[in-house]
């Protein structure tokens, strides 16, 4: 999946230090997103991989380091600021409303979409899942875990988001649920969408990703081609459980 690699940078990370009061957490982190990629945070448990995308949404403040999207600096800005310049979120474990249907989920992803490119959006999201669309008067915590975790992709799509970024999609699916996901996740970047991705399934994730960063304990320990670290000795033999 190679990417033109002229593209210009749509999200950097530089230095970030960042953590939760006293608890550091993020050390000397520095990431490059290029508009069209995909690209993976892979790591074990713990070691700071949500911390780091919640930096970015600015659920909490980086203590040093710059965040830029689009060449701005956002460090500073509340979360429905970052959001609003065009970064779409699926949390994980979906946190979809579950007493909402799924039109009513998805309405809430289009809060900042005007009346008219809301039906358009819509439409453009039911086609690319269409057992939502078939669904979209039952209610979100009725919904399997697959198609929760559709409509959590969903309605972070409704704003047409420039960055996707998603934690733990695959968590807790049925691998073919899960690779169904995956498709649907490369069909929305040869959309147009860029992706950043947390992803423990290290196989599937790396095979969709142009690029991705292994973080241990706060810190990424590599950075390189996807397709690179999926033959790396040492990323086999701790992440996917090859010998
Ligand atoms: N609200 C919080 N207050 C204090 N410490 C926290 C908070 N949230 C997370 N942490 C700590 O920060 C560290 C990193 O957690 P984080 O959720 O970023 O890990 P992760 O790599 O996303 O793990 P997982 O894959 O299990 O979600 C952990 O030691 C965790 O206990």
């Amino acid at each position: 999946m190679a990417k033109d690699s002229n593209n210009k940078n749509l999200l950097t990370l530089e230095n970030i230090e960042s953590g939760y009061g006293k608890v550091k957490v993020l050390h000397n982190v520095s990431l490059k997103i290029k508009e069209g990629q995909i690209v993976t945070i892979v790591g074990a448990n713990g070691v700071g991989k949500s911390t780091t995308i919640k930096t970015i949404l600015g659920l909490i403040k980086p203590s040093s380091g710059q965040i830029k999207f689009k060449n701005e600096l956002i460090n500073s800005l509340e979360t429905y600021k970052i959001i609003a310049k065009g970064i779409g979120y699926s949390p994980e474990g979906r946190e979809v409303f579950g007493n909402l249907n799924v039109y009513e989920n998805l309405r809430i992803g289009a809060y900042t979409v005007s009346k008219d490119d809301f039906t358009k959006r819509l439409e453009e999201v039911y086609q690319l899942f269409p057992r939502l669309k078939e669904r979209k008067n039952q209610e979100a915590s009725s919904l399997s875990g697959g198609e929760q975790q559709m409509l959590a992709i969903a309605r972070a799509l409704m704003q047409d988001p420039d960055l996707l970024i998603l934690d733990e999609p695959s968590l807790g699916l049925a691998p073919i649920i899960a690779e169904e996901i995956f498709n649907r996740l490369a069909e929305i970047n040869q959309m147009g969408t860029t992706i950043l991705l947390i992803e423990q399934n290290v196989n599937l994730a790396l095979h969709l990703s142009d690029h991705a960063y292994v973080m241990e304990k706060g810190k990424f320990v590599l950075d390189e081609k996807a397709s690179i670290l999926a033959q790396n000795d040492y990323v086999k033999k701790t992440y996917m459980g090859i010998a």
